[in-house]
């Protein structure tokens, strides 16, 4: 499978007066090969949305990149963030559809915008090319969700509207930041499907963002997990859930619902993630971590293949 993206050793720091205030993002690297679904998880503020907008160019302002990202080949220039990259090759599609569309505009009317500026269709042109892709994503009547202000259609409505919005340019590789999180169950589980067919249908890759370990083993051929700015643990998603080898990735495991005993206490990991990352210079989970000896102070450990395709950022790994 060749690569579509591979994110090596990046770091985002944010600055303030011209100075270091945090580096949330302290050396990602990950790879996403030709129709492959990467799940990233890891909890709140762990760096998955700051890993997908620097994929995409759209890192906030005060964001100070460093490291390497290739998309489809090529090497990305993060002093000149490419919109035509966006569109063409990356796309992206929002946790909350609701917000993601103006208010005051037709889907047909955003949509159009989109395909005029990336494509330079003509209105005639551009109106059958996103029918074509509303009626792709499963909206049963096309023509009235063209013409229908986001108000008018249901959440799960609007997600569609919104992958079908993504497909448009026909990307290779799809950025989902918690596309399902804002829907109700069963609608989830309907884009979950559709998001599957999709790739089966068009072959493009997809980066999806999510803290919810049930939606990756849905979903996803591989897993990253994100902790403190860092991947901690990758491989094919069958094998690290079921062998996870870092405790954080087991902590998450074991904190699932449905891994607990009816009536017992929720399990959770103890402690919290280290505020600010600037200052981390040895293992980031040390502090939670049952397994932590005296080295885990000492050493900030890179992720490390354990297995072909199964990396680890562990000095323990493989003894615990
Ligand atoms: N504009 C910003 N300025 C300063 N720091 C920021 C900014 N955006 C993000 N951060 C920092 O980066 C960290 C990671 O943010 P990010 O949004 O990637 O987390 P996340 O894993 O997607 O969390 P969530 O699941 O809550 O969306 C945050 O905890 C915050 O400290």
């Amino acid at each position: 499978m060749s690569e579509l993206l591979v994110v090596d050793d990046l770091t985002v720091t944010f600055l303030e007066r011209g100075k270091p205030k945090n580096r949330p993002l302290r050396g990602i690297s990950l790879t996403i090969g030709e129709g492959e679904i990467l799940g990233v998880v890891g909890e709140t503020g762990c760096g998955k949305t700051l890993t997908g907008l620097a994929v995409l160019g759209l890192l906030p302002q005060g964001a100070q990149p460093n490291g390497r990202i290739v998309l489809d080949g090529v090497e990305q220039d993060f002093t000149k963030p490419s919109a035509d990259t966006r569109g063409r090759i990356v796309s992206l599609v929002f946790q909350n559809p609701g917000t993601a569309f103006n208010p005051v505009f037709t889907i047909g009317a955003q949509m159009r915008d989109v395909i005029r500026r990336h494509r330079g269709l003509r209105r005639g042109e551009a109106r059958e090319h996103i029918l074509h892709y509303l009626a792709e994503v499963g909206l049963p009547d096309p023509d009235r969700v063209y013409r229908s202000f986001p108000h008018e259609l249901s959440g799960g409505m609007l997600q569609r509207a919104m992958i079908a919005m993504a497909l448009l340019c026909e990307p290779r590789l799809l950025v989902l930041d918690e596309p399902t999180t804002a829907l109700d169950v069963t609608i989830a589980k309907q884009i979950l499907q559709l998001i599957r067919r999709l790739r089966d249908q068009f072959g493009f890759g997809v980066l999806f963002i999510t803290h919810n370990l049930g939606v990756v083993n849905e979903l996803c051929d591989r897993l990253a997990v994100l902790y403190a700015g860092r991947v901690v643990e990758s491989g094919p998603t069958a094998e690290v859930l079921q062998d996870p080898q870092h405790p954080y990735t087991r902590g998450l495991l074991n904190a699932l619902p449905s891994r607990q005993t009816p009536g017992s206490p929720l399990e959770a990991i103890p402690g919290a993630v280290p505020g600010n990352l600037l200052a981390v210079t040895a293992c980031a989970f040390a502090d939670r971590c049952r397994y932590a000896i005296a080295a885990c102070r000492e050493i900030d450990p890179l992720l490390e293949e354990l297995s072909a395709g199964h990396g680890v950022a562990c000095i323990r790994a493989g003894e615990i």
